[in-house]
């Protein structure tokens, strides 16, 4: 766990960067530090591992106060990844990865073998350790940046908007990497975004902060977006932060039926019961068929898109299990709400400190 209790940072020109900061990052959970440019977030996450020191308060990893540690030290037993990927561009992708392990002693033989594994780790071929980073693209320079930040197996990993130079597509690729192996790993991480919507998918817990340091709100997503603290986090989660909670619930526990018949539309499948497309005389509309572990957003998004009002729903192997209905998708999307509002987390707000 990662503990900041009354912690402050004014710049030697006199910014305030961060005021009277209380916060838990809990262990192996994912805390997301979000806020509009200039509200603290690198200079928070900086100050974990010392690249920036606090002007008071006190910071801990894993119970041990900062300060008291070897910055150096400190800083090997910590993995860092940032928005350029900070690869040196005169070693090879493999030497890159090495670094830490090389400057743990490791030997160079061991440390090249722990490089070559973690390339695979994190979805790279075995030859792009051969290459020098600009011979790759951006979000497989990225991929190798946190890889690096691995190597030395660290139990904390920061990251400053890794993925903020990235296309959307490779974004949510890589969003979606880092959900795998967080799965796997169970590091403690501390991830720094502009984005919500990346702050919804990866976050267990989302710190909103505002201009001048001010914590103002943390705690899950869910939570977050049933119940913002005030109007700037409302409006900091944006008009479809309704549809946004959807996103967190799955389509499980939706009940589904069997697909109509003899209706003016006609759900087609293939000899093997996989969907094929909605038809009706002379036309045929898509079919976009959902597994239980898809959001209630996307089944809203397919139920409104399908010319029935149906979606069709499909086990592991594609193979059609029935269908839902648009009205018992809206049902469910309410209840979700309605339990993300009673919910009884904990929340950090400025409200609940004073
Ligand atoms: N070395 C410094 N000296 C003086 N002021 C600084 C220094 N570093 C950061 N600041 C100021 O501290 C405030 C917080 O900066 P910080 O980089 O932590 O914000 P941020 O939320 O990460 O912003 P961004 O999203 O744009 O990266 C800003 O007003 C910034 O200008």
């Amino acid at each position: 766990m990662i503990q900041f209790d009354a912690v402050h940072k004014r710049f030697p020109n006199g910014t305030t960067a961060v005021h009277d900061l209380s916060l838990e990052m809990p262990e192996g959970g994912v805390t997301v530090l979000v806020g509009s440019s200039g509200c603290g977030k690198t200079t928070t996450l900086r100050m974990i591992n010392r690249m920036i020191e606090p002007t008071s308060g006190v910071i801990k990893v894993g119970g041990k106060d900062v300060t008291q540690q070897d910055a150096a030290e400190l800083r090997r037993s910590i993995g860092y990844v940032i928005q350029q990927s900070g690869l040196f561009p005169h070693r090879t992708v493999l030497d890159n990865i090495a670094t830490v392990p090389l400057l743990l002693g490791h030997g160079r033989k061991k440390a090249r073998a722990r490089a070559a594994e973690l390339l695979e780790t994190v979805g790279l071929a075995p030859d792009a350790g051969k290459r020098y980073p600009h011979q790759l693209s951006g979000g497989q320079q990225q991929r190798v940046g946190v890889a690096r930040a691995l190597a030395a197996d660290p139990p904390v990993l920061l990251m400053d908007e890794p993925f903020g130079a990235v296309d959307p597509v490779v974004r949510t690729q890589l969003q979606d990497e880092l959900l795998r192996l967080q799965k796997e790993l169970n590091k403690t991480i501390v991830f720094v975004t502009h984005d919500i919507d990346e702050a919804v998918r990866l976050g267990d817990r989302i710190a909103i902060f505002r201009t001048g340091g001010h914590l103002v709100q943390c705690a899950a997503p869910a939570e977050l977006l049933a119940r913002p603290a005030d109007d700037f986090v409302a409006d900091f989660l944006g008009a479809e932060r309704g549809l946004k909670l959807l996103s967190l619930t799955t389509l499980a526990e939706v009940p589904q039926g069997p697909a109509p018949e003899g209706d003016t539309w006609t759900l087609v499948v293939d000899e093997a019961r996989k969907p094929l497309h909605w038809a009706t005389k002379g036309a045929e509309i898509p079919v976009r068929p959902l597994h239980d572990h898809d959001s209630l957003l996307a089944a809203l998004n397919e139920s409104v898109a399908s010319p029935t009002g149906l979606i069709a729903r499909v086990d592991a192997a594609g193979v059609l299990t029935g269908v839902s209905s648009r009205d018992d998708i809206h049902t469910h999307a309410g209840q979700a709400h309605a339990e993300a509002r009673t919910h009884t987390g904990t929340t950090e707000t400025e409200a609940a400190a004073a």
